[in-house]
């Protein structure tokens, strides 16, 4: 059995006063309805008791086998980020291995890569003061991606990491009022703050009547393991429907620092030729920018995904 039990008589003593008051809350490691059956077409290695484990025995340079992928895709859903390394792939072995979970995303802002559907992260020294922050991809989609896969091209000799945050337990461990208050609730998620800032106002007008801001509850049902996320992020949401400014704001910084909550995350360091997948439907992740002045590169395909509900 590749799986940890987890003591649920342990209460995150530290993690209730960072929180606002409510009764003990636990970590629950298995998602709801997820079988639990050991792996036995590679090697899971659990990262944490919730989020991200690193697959070994798949080599991502050929097409996975369908046994193969229905394995991964269930470790997907059971660990929301898989982490691979010792992957030396090209762009298009990149391409068709997100391809077998989806159909991929053409992003709208964001610089290409190889092809219209890889998007490139390039920073170095000059991109100071664009750091990253908490987010889930194109929540301001009507279909926010179901994921991504991600490729360092060119690794900062330190740092560099990328933070994921399981949102499920964000939410399962959030104080039963606050559950209560939320449910039912839907945000307003819109591109405008974080890709419109230095557009001019016609382009901006044009994306935005292409794009119009999008509608989704705050608490979403997984689609596939019927779970309930947390699914606001600091990025993308912008107000909380039917709440007045004030209550409404306070509510979503609140529920934004959830995913700050270190129980919540898995940590990856990156290596040449690492790949991660990812969950974007159960997660927020987070570039750390603490690389400066070196060099970081990183090629993402997303995979287009489902109005959430
Ligand atoms: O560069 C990274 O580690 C992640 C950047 C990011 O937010 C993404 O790929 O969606
Ligand atoms: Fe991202």
């Amino acid at each position: 059995m590749t799986q940890l039990t987890v003591d649920t008589s342990r209460q995150f003593d530290l993690f209730s006063k960072r929180t606002i008051q409510g009764g003990p809350r636990f970590l629950q490691r298995l998602a709801d309805g997820l079988e639990d059956r050991p792996y036995t077409l590679f090697t899971l290695k659990p990262l944490g008791p919730v989020i991200g484990a690193e697959i070994e025995g798949v080599d991502l340079r050929e097409q996975v086998s369908p046994e193969v992928k229905a394995e991964l895709h269930r470790a997907l859903l059971e660990w929301k980020v898989l982490f691979f390394r010792n992957q030396d792939i090209t762009s298009e072995q990149q391409l068709n291995f997100a391809r077998q979970w989806g159909e991929l995303e053409n992003h709208p802002f964001l610089p290409k890569g190889a092809a219209a559907e890889i998007t490139r992260f390039e920073k170095d020294a000059n991109m100071k003061g664009q750091e990253n922050n908490w987010h889930t991809d194109v929540s301001w989609r009507l279909e926010p991606s179901l994921g991504a896969v991600l490729r360092l091209s060119e690794v900062p000799p330190q740092g560099g990491d990328t933070l994921w945050a399981d949102m499920g337990a964000a939410y399962d461990n959030l104080p039963e009022a606050v559950k209560e208050r939320i449910n039912g609730l839907t945000a307003i998620h819109d591109f405008t703050p974080t890709f419109g800032r230095n557009m001019p106002p016609e382009l901006l007008a044009q994306k935005q009547a292409e794009f119009p801001a999008a509608e989704h509850p705050v608490v979403r049902t997984h689609p596939e393991t019927g779970r309930k996320t947390l699914f606001v992020n600091p990025i993308f949401t912008t107000r909380i429907i039917g709440l007045d400014e004030e209550e409404g704001e306070k509510l979503l910084q609140y529920l934004f620092r959830q995913a700050e909550i270190p129980e919540y995350q898995v940590r990856f360091n990156w290596e040449k030729n690492s790949i991660a997948l990812w969950d974007n439907r159960a997660t927020q992740h987070y570039a750390s920018s603490d690389y400066y002045p070196n060099r970081r590169v990183a090629e993402r395909i997303s995979i287009l995904g489902d109005r959430p509900y």
